[in-house]
């Protein structure tokens, strides 16, 4: 099979909307050429340092790129990728430069293009993400390890704002909690959940093939009778109530249901949020104490903020 490679020059803040839309529209691992990464080591656990070409990178701002399968809609696709990312400057989110190129490559190309930037990766002090096709033998006996295949679905589980949840996970998660995950993606941060100790947890996306890909990997990682995904939008008509929240997704669309969240949390819970740009950070914060909620921590990884803040006793 042919496939297209779509590449849009574009910032850091716009790496996550434009992964987003990528997905929906049916893309297949979505890469991002930051040039920051350049001067960083890249060894995988094996030790082996791989190396990265500096001209596959931009001087500036980052290269977000798919791929695309070549059939007879791709111009139609390509054309309401353009559109759904110009719409992005109505959520104040800054797209730079937004060029976009599009160029075909052959079915092989195209699998190690993106395959060779996933690697397994220790994401916090217990847990390690391994994609499905590395072997991977643990290296402490309470290792944590998530298998992971994306799929078209986002969740890589190395994305900051993916790890960011990870990290909150691993620190405020109790055995037996019930747990809910709003835009659950490949289902990541569910199975960090389940193998965390949570007792149940319900999963939410919009997105079918998001919940498609959250079936997938929970199974994958043998969790799956705990973690019942469903398609939902946020936490709508959902009553249950649950002892942490948490949930990956945009400042603009966090702050439509902190309300919700606040009444689904049995007192003394925790909600987890991230996909924070940091322009947003105190419109969130600000949102979460307007529910009820009190702020209990902020971290950042590069310009990406969590908050997690805590439903009062
Ligand atoms: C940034 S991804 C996070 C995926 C995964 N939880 C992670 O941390 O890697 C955000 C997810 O939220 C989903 N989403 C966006 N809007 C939503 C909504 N209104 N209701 C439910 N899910 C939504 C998207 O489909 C996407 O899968």
């Amino acid at each position: 099979m042919k496939w297209s490679e779509i590449k849009i020059h574009t910032t850091n803040e716009a790496i996550e909307p434009i992964s987003n839309i990528l997905h929906e529209s049916g893309a297949s691992g979505v890469v991002i050429e930051d040039p920051r990464d350049l001067f960083q080591d890249h060894v995988t656990l094996y030790g082996t340092i791989y190396e990265l070409d500096p001209n596959d990178y931009p001087e500036e701002g980052v290269y977000v790129k798919a791929y695309l399968p070549v059939n007879s809609f791709l111009g139609e696709t390509v054309d309401e990728i353009k559109q759904s990312i110009s719409n992005l400057v109505q959520f104040d989110i800054d797209i730079g430069k937004n060029q976009v190129t599009i160029s075909e490559v052959n079915e092989e190309e195209w699998a190690t293009a993106w395959k060779k930037y996933y690697k397994p990766v220790k994401i916090s002090e217990k847990i390690t993400i391994i994609p499905t096709w590395e072997d991977y033998t643990p290296v402490s006996s309470d290792e944590i390890i998530i298998e992971l295949d994306p799929g078209m679905a986002f969740g890589t589980g190395t994305h900051p704002t993916t790890v960011l949840s990870l990290q909150a996970l691993e620190q405020y998660l109790h055995e037996d909690d019930i747990v809910l995950d709003v835009g659950s993606g490949s289902g990541v941060l569910s199975i960090a959940a389940a193998l965390l100790g949570a007792k149940k947890i319900f999963s939410y996306d919009l997105d079918e093939v998001a919940v498609k890909s959250t079936q997938i990997n929970t199974k994958l990682n043998k969790v799956n009778d705990r973690v019942d995904a469903s398609k939902n939008n946020l936490l709508e008509g959902i009553t249950s109530t649950s002892d942490l929240i948490v949930s990956n997704i945009l400042a603009e669309i966090i702050v439509q249901f902190t309300d919700d969240a606040f009444e689904r949390l049995k007192p003394g819970g925790v909600f987890i949020t991230s996909g924070i740009i940091k322009a947003k950070k105190d419109l969130v914060k600000q949102t979460l104490v307007e529910s009820g909620f009190e702020i209990i921590e902020v971290n950042q990884m590069e310009d990406w903020i969590s908050i997690v803040a805590k439903k009062p006793e």
